[in-house]
């Protein structure tokens, strides 16, 4: 059976307890109080009861003086036959009444007249020296009893001389009490009749007689009385000094506390709920009531604060015992939950760090110092080529390849400095044969014992993710996505990085810029894809022609960098070699390649530029290279070109050349030229417009000048639009006076690209009424061989509208004779580079006369360009061109000129004053 009480009956039992040991407590702390404020009331009680005896038996003291002095007085009277007033002041001032008996204002005497001797009374006075003595009140009556002396004795007090105080009721009652007791009688109290017209008229007085007799003896004769008046309020607060001030008195002229015989109230207010204490004696014959009750201020001298503070204390005291009591008895059971709270802690915090350390991806160690592995924890023990459990007690450099164990050594060296470590990584092999990446954080754990050697816990992460990802953010960065070479930022750094070793080594490199000729074609003609294609081939071939230390990147489109370092030591070596390499590069572009296993031909410009020069950093460098690029270009392609700075000043004059451009047209600078072609016997078959620009200050600029970027610009379509307008609106004008007229237009590739050009040149030729068979639109090759199969629908939907096709500058190009069948081309057009040495150089006179053959086989018209000789006119002539162009006919002039030099045939001439030639 199981004695052991519950925790909750146990600290409720304990809580019974200490509730009890409070009430009991609490219990004796009430005892206690109550027993001391029943002392304090008793102790009051007693001080009260003493505080009346003082009053009481000091008043009683008073009287009982007042008596004595009254006897003294009778004692002298009766000792002698005769006193006279002179000695009786002299007995009463050696009395020192006002010393000895404080409230006493004067004694008197008053003298028993009977009615028959008042006249010798009266006499007696006035001869003792009171001449104006005379009793008064006047009036008959059986005896008188004159005031007859006065101690001490002041003129104010003459008046009262001879005053009869058997007029007076209470004086007579006491007189006659007195005279007929032989002892001091009291009267009633009244106002003294000095005091009647004063402040003091509320003071109640009594009046001490003491009757005095001839030969002292009660059967002799009444001689009168000495009497001694005072104001009960003097004597009690003559007496206050020796009263409790505290206590409230009222003194009664009777037996009892009757308020219409109160003689006096002293001026103090009983305490509330005070007891009276009534106290009675004898004064004169009379009986005195003192009627006394404590104040508010005599029970406060009784201290009852000590038993409330008394009580308080005990009451804090005893909740105190019963806390302490509680707390002692449940110290065991509270330090048990305690422990029980703090195991149950400790147990989630192990069982936390548990599931924490089991969730960790991390190899976990302990090593010593020297690298000896003490514990582990791991969850990802399929790294590990063997259990964990093997590599206990062996050193790192014993279970893992010198790399990882160098790492893990070095980290310990530092953790043990200063504290911990992290940012060790190292490539490790594991069990599935792949590297992966690990980091290492390491912590010093100092011995438990002072001595003992630190240990270290060494966490190693797998960071192999991380890693790649690092290095594919990095290839983003830095390297070109589809031809994996680096791109323009790693370029620019690495072109830096030259240039510094460059200025360093004292060594030249070069740094080569270039771009693709005519890439846009490949694109427009066979998709993006194809383009894409060609470009990883160039990066190819360019990669694979560089020595290791060089580097090509891609800067985007078909723009490529080479950077080649230590050319030469000198700038010439250091040229030579740049050109030789520049030469090895065009090549290796030049190469046909294979797309989709069709071969295509495709050629770069390649600008270079030599480093270091003077200040120039990288971005300098790129700029120069790019300059000399389009030297290249501008060259004809498929060039090379050394930078000059004279070329940024080119590049610049070329920069505002575009710039005055796009304002030429808003100034009306353009004009149409019209060149003549004439038929074998010199007549006019037609003209070829051309486009002049004249600027200001520049004059004539050439159109293979402005050409260019008016195409760029896209201003190349307005011009077109305005020469193609002005062909037909001519036409029309000739169309009744020279009808058989033909006239040339150059088509730009942009123009002739545009979604709604057919639309246009239909609604065109309709509104001018031109036959379309006498507009003839020159492409160049390289239009045709563009998306030649969207060009040959385009040509052909515009060749239904009657328009007709000549190939510009024919024998330049590609000079591919395929599309010549494929397209529906009406005329060539045979580039002046070939007539020009002809008929005396025996290839060109070849060339042409092959094309003359080939157009007249395929019956394409053919215009020979560029006839500036009669030979070679004649040559042309004899070899059946059918249309000459060239300046041995005619030179370009302004299209209203020509009209207006036109022969006259039969029929009217174009009006001359038209120049609707120059832009509007
Ligand atoms: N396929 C492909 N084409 C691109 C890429 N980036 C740019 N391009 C195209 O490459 C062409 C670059 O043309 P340019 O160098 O300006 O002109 P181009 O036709 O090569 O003529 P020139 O340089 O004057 O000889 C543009 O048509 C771009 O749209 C790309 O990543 N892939």
């Amino acid at each position: 059976m199981n004695h052991r009480s519950s925790p909750c009956s146990r600290i409720g039992l304990q809580a019974l307890l200490a509730v009890l040991l409070c009430a009991v407590m609490l219990g004796l702390t009430y005892l206690y109080w109550h027993s001391e404020n029943q002392a304090a009331h008793e102790r009051e009680r007693r001080n009260f009861d003493l505080a009346v005896e003082q009053i009481s038996s000091s008043l009683q003291d008073r009287m009982a003086s007042y008596e004595i002095v009254l006897r003294g007085i009778k004692g002298y009277f009766d000792a002698s036959e005769f006193v006279s007033p002179g000695e009786f002041r002299s007995y009463m001032q050696a009395l020192h009444l006002e010393e000895t008996r404080p409230g006493l204002a004067s004694v008197s005497l008053i003298a028993h007249v009977p009615a028959r001797e008042l006249h010798a009374h009266e006499a007696r006075m006035r001869a003792d020296g009171m001449a104006d003595y005379h009793v008064h009140p006047a009036g008959v009556r059986e005896a008188y009893a004159p005031m007859t002396q006065i101690e001490p004795w002041s003129e104010s007090k003459r008046a009262a001389l001879g005053f009869d105080l058997n007029t007076i009721n209470v004086a007579r009652e006491a007189m006659a009490q007195s005279a007929a007791t032989g002892q001091p009688a009291l009267s009633r109290g009244y106002v003294l009749a000095r005091d009647r017209n004063t402040d003091r008229n509320q003071d109640i007085s009594s009046v001490l007689y003491m009757p005095l007799y001839s030969h002292g003896a009660k059967s002799a004769a009444l001689r009168g009385w000495a009497s001694l008046p005072f104001r009960v309020k003097d004597i009690v607060h003559s007496l206050t000094p020796e009263f409790a001030p505290d206590v409230a008195l009222t003194i009664y002229d009777a037996p009892d506390a009757d308020p219409a015989n109160r003689l006096f109230v002293l001026d103090a207010k009983p305490a509330p709920n005070a007891v009276t204490t009534l106290r009675h004696f004898e004064v004169g014959g009379r009986t005195w009531t003192l009627a006394m009750s404590p104040t508010a201020a005599f029970s406060q001298r009784t201290d009852h604060q000590h038993s409330t503070v008394v009580a308080a204390l005990g009451a804090v005291l005893s909740l105190a015992t019963g806390w302490f009591a509680w707390v002692l008895m449940t110290a065991r059971d509270r330090a048990e939950q305690l422990a029980g709270n703090m195991t149950q802690e400790l147990r989630s915090a192990r069982d936390e760090l548990e599931s924490t350390l089991s969730a960790i991806p991390d190899l976990l160690f302990e090593l010593s110092r020297d690298g000896r592995l003490l514990r582990h924890r791991t969850s990802r023990s399929d790294l590990l080529h063997s259990p964990p459990d093997d590599f206990l007690g062996r050193l790192l450099s014993e279970v893992v390849p010198p790399e990882a164990a160098s790492a893990y050594m070095n980290a310990i060296a530092q953790a043990e400095r200063d504290g911990n470590t992290r940012g060790w990584q190292f490539p490790l092999r594991v069990a599935d044969g792949s590297t992966h990446w690990f980091e290492l954080s390491i912590a010093r754990k100092q011995g438990e014992q002072p001595g003992d050697q630190p240990t270290f816990i060494a966490l190693s992460r797998d960071i192999t993710e991380r890693k790649e990802a690092e290095s594919r953010t990095h290839r983003l960065a830095y390297y070109d996505a589809l031809t994996g070479l680096p791109n323009r930022r790693m370029l620019v750094e690495q072109a830096q990085h030259a240039l510094t070793r460059a200025r360093r080594n004292e060594s030249m490199g070069a740094l080569f810029f270039i771009d693709l000729d005519h890439f846009k074609r490949i694109n427009d003609a066979q998709g993006h894809a194809m383009g894409d294609t060609l470009l990883i081939q160039v990066a190819r071939r360019l990669q694979d022609l560089l020595r290791p230390e060089d580097l090509v990147g891609r800067l985007g489109g078909d723009e490529f960098v080479v950077l080649a370092q230590d050319l030469g030591q000198d700038l010439a070596t250091a040229r030579r070699a740049a050109e030789a390499l520049a030469r090895r590069l065009r090549e290796a572009l030049d190469t046909p390649y294979a797309l989709q296993d069709r071969p295509y031909s495709s050629t770069g410009s390649i600008g270079g530029t030599l480093f270091p020069r003077g200040q120039a950093d990288a971005q300098d460098m790129l700029r120069e290279a790019d300059t000399a690029m389009y030297r290249a270009k501008a060259a004809g392609r498929n060039h090379m070109a050394f930078y000059e700075p004279e070329m940024q000043a080119s590049a610049q004059e070329e920069l505002s050349l575009a710039q005055d451009l796009q304002r030429a047209w808003d100034l009306g600078q353009f004009a149409i030229y019209a060149q003549s072609q004439v038929n074998g016997v010199g007549q006019i078959i037609g003209a070829e417009l051309l486009l002049r620009w004249f600027h200001p200050e520049r004059g004539a600029v050439a159109p293979d000048q402005f050409i260019p970027l008016a195409e760029e610009s896209g201003l190349i379509l307005r011009l077109g639009e305005w020469v193609l307008e002005r062909a037909c609106t001519t036409l029309a004008a000739l169309s009744a006076t020279h009808p058989q007229l033909t006239l040339s237009v150059n088509m730009s590739q942009l123009q002739f690209r545009q979604d709604d050009f057919v639309e246009r040149m239909a609604s065109l030729l309709e509104r001018t009424g031109v036959p379309a068979e006498r507009l003839v639109l020159e492409v160049t090759e390289s239009l045709l061989i563009a998306a030649v199969d969207d060009t040959a629908e385009r040509m052909t939907q515009l060749v239904n509208l009657g328009l007709r096709f000549a190939i510009d500058d024919f024998g330049t190009g590609y000079s591919s004779f395929a599309y010549l069948k494929r397209l529906p081309l009406y005329e060539l057009k045979i580039d002046k580079s070939f007539v020009k040495d002809t008929p005396g150089s025996a290839s060109d006179t070849a060339i042409v006369q092959s094309i003359l053959s080939v157009a007249h086989h395929l019956g394409l018209a053919v215009v020979a360009e560029g006839v500036e000789t009669q030979a070679q006119a004649a040559f042309l002539a004899a070899n059946h061109c059918q249309g000459l162009q060239g300046y041995w006919f005619g030179r370009p002039m302004p299209l209203a000129q020509w009209l207006s030099e036109l022969p006259t045939g039969d029929a009217g001439l174009l009006d001359a004053t038209d120049s609707s030639d120059q832009p509007k």
